[in-house]
């Protein structure tokens, strides 16, 4: 439902984005990631019609996004950064005035803009100026507006930003309720977000895509993907690092106290298709040896070291190759 090819955004000599080529389609939820001016927004506006790519194209339900940008508009929502303007506007009728906009009939437009209403809780503050609501409900209502006309293409600018933790689980569970029926592409800082709700992650750092792929296979690059983590309470000493360290099959181990607790992360010497056997080996070794556990479990990755090893500014196009 969206094609992205070559898509590039120069400002005078700087290149914003340079050359990024994805597809989404229908029932994908798309996190976007990347680090502070990594092209996430640029991307988001070229996508939506409301800035002009330098070169490439991006292609809306078949409509190219510069050839036919009100046909390709009318088909997605989009959540741009930050809080709507016409603050003076209330809600209803900022919700209402959008529906015209969107060329909703009259009896359509009170249906859309109940349904807006509900999906985003909304309902306690529909009269008030836009711009004497808190940072979260401002947020709501552009997401309301994104979803007005059920388009079958959303596009959302860090979505949850600016949510209390209740309102960011709601808005989830929306996106998660949307998602079968639609292409949607999120940008967002927050890396359990792309666990939660995304079914591919695609990861952009000055301009280029630096990885692709489904949040499960992006945590396989983790260096702790298949390590296995023990967490024991009470006093552990040196000794009991030295039994996990003998255990067959292990390359290395980290120790990490923490209050009461000390949590060991085992390696591998190789890389497994799967940790049960290390997470046995452990199990039964503490069993023996009488160790308190709080924890044991085998590693699935972290996406947020992931995400450094491919994104600091610092490593050469080598070295994140490796990582
Ligand atoms: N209109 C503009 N003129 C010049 N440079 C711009 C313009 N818009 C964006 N940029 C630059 O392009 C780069 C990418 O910006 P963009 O807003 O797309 O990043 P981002 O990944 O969305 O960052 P953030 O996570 O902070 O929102 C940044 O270096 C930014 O300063």
């Amino acid at each position: 439902m969206i094609v992205i090819d070559g898509l590039t955004k120069q400002f005078g000599p700087f290149t914003a984005v340079d050359r990024i080529s994805f597809s989404v389609a229908r029932g994908e939820v798309l996190g976007f990631l990347g680090p502070n001016g990594a092209g996430k927004s640029t991307t988001m506006k070229m996508i939506t019609g409301f800035l002009a790519p330098s070169a490439g194209s991006a292609r809306v339900c078949g409509h190219d996004v510069v050839a036919s940008t009100l046909a390709a508009q009318r088909l997605i929502g989009y959540l741009p950064e930050g809080a709507p303007a016409y603050g003076d506007m209330t809600p209803r009728g900022f919700l209402t005035f959008i529906a015209r906009v969107r060329r909703l009939s009259a009896a359509e437009a009170g249906k859309a803009v109940d349904r807006a209403v509900e999906a985003t809780e909304l309902s306690s503050v529909l009269d008030q100026p836009i711009d004497t609501l808190s940072k979260g409900f401002r947020r709501r209502v552009g997401l309301a507006q994104s979803i007005l006309h059920n388009p079958p293409v959303l596009i959302m600018d860090e979505p949850t930003d600016g949510l209390d933790p209740n309102q960011k689980f709601e808005v989830r569970k929306l996106i998660g309720r949307m998602a079968a029926e639609k292409a949607i592409v999120i940008s967002t800082h927050i890396l359990e977000e792309v666990d939660a709700i995304c079914t591919r992650a695609l990861i952009i750092d000055h301009g280029q895509i630096v990885a692709d792929g489904t949040p499960a296979a992006l945590m396989a690059r983790s260096r702790y993907h298949n390590a296995v983590s023990l967490t024991l309470g009470g006093q552990t000493t040196v000794a009991t690092a030295e039994k996990l360290r003998s255990l067959p099959g292990i390359a290395s181990i980290e120790v990490a106290p923490r209050g009461e607790e000390t949590t060991f992360t085992l390696f591998p010497a190789q890389a497994r298709e799967s940790d049960t056997l290390l997470v046995d080996a452990v199990a039964r070794l503490a069993r023996e040896e009488n160790w308190p556990v709080r924890a044991l479990y085998g590693e699935p990755g972290r996406l947020d070291e992931v995400f450094r090893s491919l994104t600091r500014s610092d490593a050469r196009p080598e070295e994140k190759d490796a990582a």
